[in-house]
Order: C-alpha cells, then sequence, then structure tokens
C-alpha cells in the first residue's frame, strides 16, 4: 500500500455548516457537447470542472472546436453542426457522457475517427449503440473486442430514418442518438425506436430538456418511440447556468440525515431537471425538513432511518447513496433494477458487495439486478477499495458518521483522487462541514 493512496475519515458526531455544490457533470457535458454544434458563442457559467468535463474540453478542442476561459465563464464557440477537423484520435478516458454521445456524433461528421479510453472503458459495452448506428448505414469497428471500445469510426452512408436503439444497459445510447439526429440532412424527420423499459430514463429527460434550449424539440410520439425534425439545428441560447450537481450532493444531503444537520446546501434547486432530485421527496418523505430559498435548501433531520425497499432504474448512481443510509437502520433492504451497475466505473454490484462485507453488512444479490442489504449491528471500521470508482469514494465517507441509532466507523478510502472525476473538493468539502 502506498501510503500516500489513502485518506483517512476518523468517526464523527456532528455534522454542520455550508456548502456550495459544483456544476452537475450530466449537464456540463450536455451543454459542452451541444454548444460545440450550434450556431452561435455559448457562454457557459457554473461549469463543473472535473476529469469527465476537461477530457470532454479538450477532445472539442481537438475537434476545431475553440473554447475559452474568462474569469469564471466558458466560452464555447459553436460551430454549427460540424467539426472542422476529420482525422482525429480522442483519448476519452472513463467517461461515458463522452464516449457514447460522440460515437453517434462523429459517425455522421465523414471523417475517420478513433475513439480510446481507459481501460476501464473497455469493458464498458457499446455494442446496442454501434449496431444501432452500423445498422442504418454508418460504418463503425471494434478496434479490440467486439462490443467495446476502441472505436474506429469512418465515413458511413444513412440509409432509412428510422433508427431503433436498444436501452436497457445505459440510456446514454438514446441520449447519443437524439443528440446527434439533427445532423442528419438526408432525411426530413428522424424517427428513433427504442425498447419498452429504458434505463435511466431521467438522464434522457436532461438530454431532451438541453436539447430544447437550444431550440431542437424532440417529439415523443409515446415512451418508446420519438421524432426529430431535422431542419431545426441547435442555436445557442447566448448564456447558460449550470445546476449544481444533485447526484453529488446526494452525500451531503445524506450526511445531515445521518448526522442530523443542519446543512446549508447551495447550488441545487427544487425543480431541477435532473432525475436524482428525486432525493429530496425520499428524504421528506423519511421525515426530513427541507426548507428552500431560490438556489439553496437547508436540511434537517432528527428521526431513526428506517430500511428502504425501492425500484432504483431510474437513479443507479443516486442508488449507491440510498444504501449507505440503509446500514443505519436495523432492517432488511431491497434495491432493485441496478442492472446497469454491473457497467459503471466498475463492476459496482461486485465492487459494493465486497466492500459492504468490509463494513459488516451482508449483501445477496439477485439475477445481477437487485440487491438485499442486511445491515450490521456496528458499522466496521475498514479500509475500502475504491477500484477507481469516485462514487464508492464518495459514498463510504459517510459511514464515518455517527447515527443515533447506530456509530460509523473509523473509514481508510484507498485512491481518494478518484473522485476528481465528478468532484475534486468532495472530501476538503467534507471534512469542513464533519466535526
Ligand atoms: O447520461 C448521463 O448523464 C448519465 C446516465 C447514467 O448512465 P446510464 O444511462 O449508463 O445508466 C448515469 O449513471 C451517468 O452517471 C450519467
Ligand atoms: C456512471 C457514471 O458515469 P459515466 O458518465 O461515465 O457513465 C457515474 O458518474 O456514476
Amino acid at each position: 500500500m502506498n501510503n500516500k493512496n489513502f485518506i483517512l475519515l476518523k468517526k464523527k458526531n456532528n455534522i454542520s455548516g455550508k456548502i456550495n455544490i459544483p456544476g452537475s457533470k450530466s449537464i456540463s457535458n450536455r451543454i459542452l457537447l451541444i454548444s460545440a454544434l450550434s450556431l452561435g458563442i455559448t457562454k457557459i457559467k457554473n461549469l463543473l470542472i472535473s476529469d469527465d468535463t476537461l477530457i470532454m474540453i479538450k477532445c472539442l478542442k481537438k475537434l476545431g472546436i475553440k473554447i475559452k476561459k474568462k474569469k469564471k465563464i466558458f466560452f464555447v464557440y459553436g460551430n454549427f453542426i460540424k467539426f472542422l477537423k476529420k482525422n482525429v484520435k480522442l483519448f476519452v478516458d472513463n467517461a461515458g457522457t463522452l464516449i457514447r454521445p460522440l460515437t453517434s456524433i462523429l459517425s455522421f461528421m465523414k471523417g475517420n475517427y478513433i475513439l480510446y479510453g481507459s481501460k476501464r472503458m473497455n469493458k464498458r459495452p457499446i455494442k446496442d449503440l454501434v449496431s444501432s448506428l452500423n445498422n442504418i448505414g454508418m460504418r463503425i469497428k471494434y478496434l479490440k473486442n467486439n462490443g467495446f471500445p476502441p472505436l474506429l469510426i469512418k465515413k458511413g452512408k444513412i440509409k432509412t430514418n428510422i433508427i431503433k436503439i436498444k436501452s436497457n444497459i445505459s440510456s446514454q445510447y438514446l441520449t447519443s442518438i437524439l443528440i446527434s439526429s439533427v445532423l442528419i440532412n438526408k432525411f426530413k424527420e428522424i424517427i428513433i425506436i427504442t425498447n419498452n423499459n429504458i434505463v435511466s430514463n431521467s438522464y434522457i429527460n436532461i438530454t431532451i430538456n438541453l436539447m430544447k434550449l437550444f431550440k431542437v424539440n424532440v417529439i415523443k410520439i409515446n415512451n418508446n418511440v420519438f421524432k426529430i425534425i431535422t431542419k431545426e439545428k441547435y442555436i445557442s441560447p447566448g448564456i447558460v447556468k449550470i445546476e449544481g450537481d444533485l447526484t453529488s450532493a446526494s452525500y451531503f444531503l445524506a450526511s445531515s440525515v445521518i448526522s442530523k444537520g443542519p446543512l446549508k446546501i447551495k447550488g441545487i434547486i427544487k425543480n431541477s431537471i435532473q432525475g436524482d432530485v428525486k432525493f429530496l421527496d425520499i428524504l421528506e418523505d423519511m421525515g426530513a425538513k427541507i426548507n428552500y430559498q431560490d438556489n439553496e435548501l437547508e436540511i434537517y433531520y432528527n428521526k431513526i432511518i428506517k430500511n428502504f425497499n425501492i425500484d432504483c432504474i431510474n437513479f443507479p448512481d443516486l442508488a449507491m447513496t440510498l444504501l449507505m443510509l440503509s446500514l443505519y437502520s436495523n432492517n432488511i433492504s431491497l434495491f432493485k433494477n441496478l442492472y446497469s451497475w454491473n457497467f459503471k466505473e466498475t463492476n459496482r454490484l461486485n465492487a459494493m458487495k465486497k466492500e459492504l462485507n468490509k463494513i459488516g453488512a451482508k449483501i445477496n444479490i439477485i439475477n445481477r439486478n437487485d440487491i438485499l442489504v442486511i445491515p450490521p449491528k456496528y458499522i466496521k471500521s475498514a479500509f475500502i477499495n475504491t477500484y477507481n470508482d469516485h462514487r464508492i469514494a464518495m459514498c463510504f465517507s459517510l459511514l464515518s458518521l455517527n447515527n443515533i441509532n447506530k456509530l460509523g466507523s473509523n473509514i481508510l478510502i484507498e485512491n481518494p483522487k478518484c473522485v476528481f472525476k465528478t468532484f475534486p473538493n468532495y472530501f476538503k468539502l467534507f471534512k469542513k462541514i464533519s466535526k
């Protein structure tokens, strides 16, 4: 073990203070990408600055998009549905919000592109998206393993306006097709058909909302059929302010619930377009008192945390935070529909099971989809491996907190820098509010 490569979170009693939540990853990367494809300059306020967004900026620059930063505002000079550079090799690291949308966009750009990522990215499936695009005439090849990045994307010829896309592994495939559809000029309208149960459907709402902000309407024929009119193109709205990230906020909301707050959180709004806003309802249903102001809320909770029986299909990221809360209850919890955890930054089903065992919880994974959690009587002190997964690092930090029903423990977290993917100053803020 490298002595510098971990952080020790000592058992703590109190949470209090005020924090600012950084911009949403999902919104930041979509806004950067759509701004690059739009007519006009977009000024972006409160853009998340983290590994996932910096790598997006780097890729867009390599594709010929001018992006400048003045004070805290980013200026993206849109190139109206074209990238100037036609032969480019792009490193996408482990950012799903980058490789998935870019795969479709670049396939319509009439160039030669290579998309390659981290070791883990080579294990995150992309077959359903690539097959869908190749079926309509695009030319995407796998450079290593069938169904996985890296990808070689060449000039294709679109032959139909009906695109079928399976969305039960990741919603990012459908997001990718939706965002890129307006690049197709050969047909007046594009019909996109997906399967019935779209996983992580709330992220599709983010996509549709942001496309609308840039003047492209996604017409929802029904829950799994969408229509895009291709003469509608992206027009910059001028200035965009990114909402705070609700998944990032979830760790602080949960901290306050475990340790009775009160906590002020700045940057999140009640009528957010992010699906993880659902957490605020869940917490209010549990009895949390939340006072909302414009761009800020204050949360307070003083009840015993009960067990959960909850369908997580729409909020796989938030589900990790919910699972941590369930460890402070006395009863068994069930978290349903987390099949997509198999394909994230790591295999989260296996990783969470292994690490939760260390703190004394018993985990039963049913059909690689549902998780039964038997909480520990006492949270044991543990050295937590993060598997380079930012969310594992962030959610396990919560177990250092004492609750009225159950005490936390000293928690050592390996490779804490993995939080740079979405929340670089997470541990600094966590230490600031926990005493
Ligand atoms: O589109 C997005 O911004 C995201 C969609 C979700 O992924 P899946 O659709 O792959 O579940 C989510 O887990 C990820 O953090 C961000
Ligand atoms: C799954 C995640 O990221 P990605 O956008 O890389 O899919 C995540 O942030 O939890």
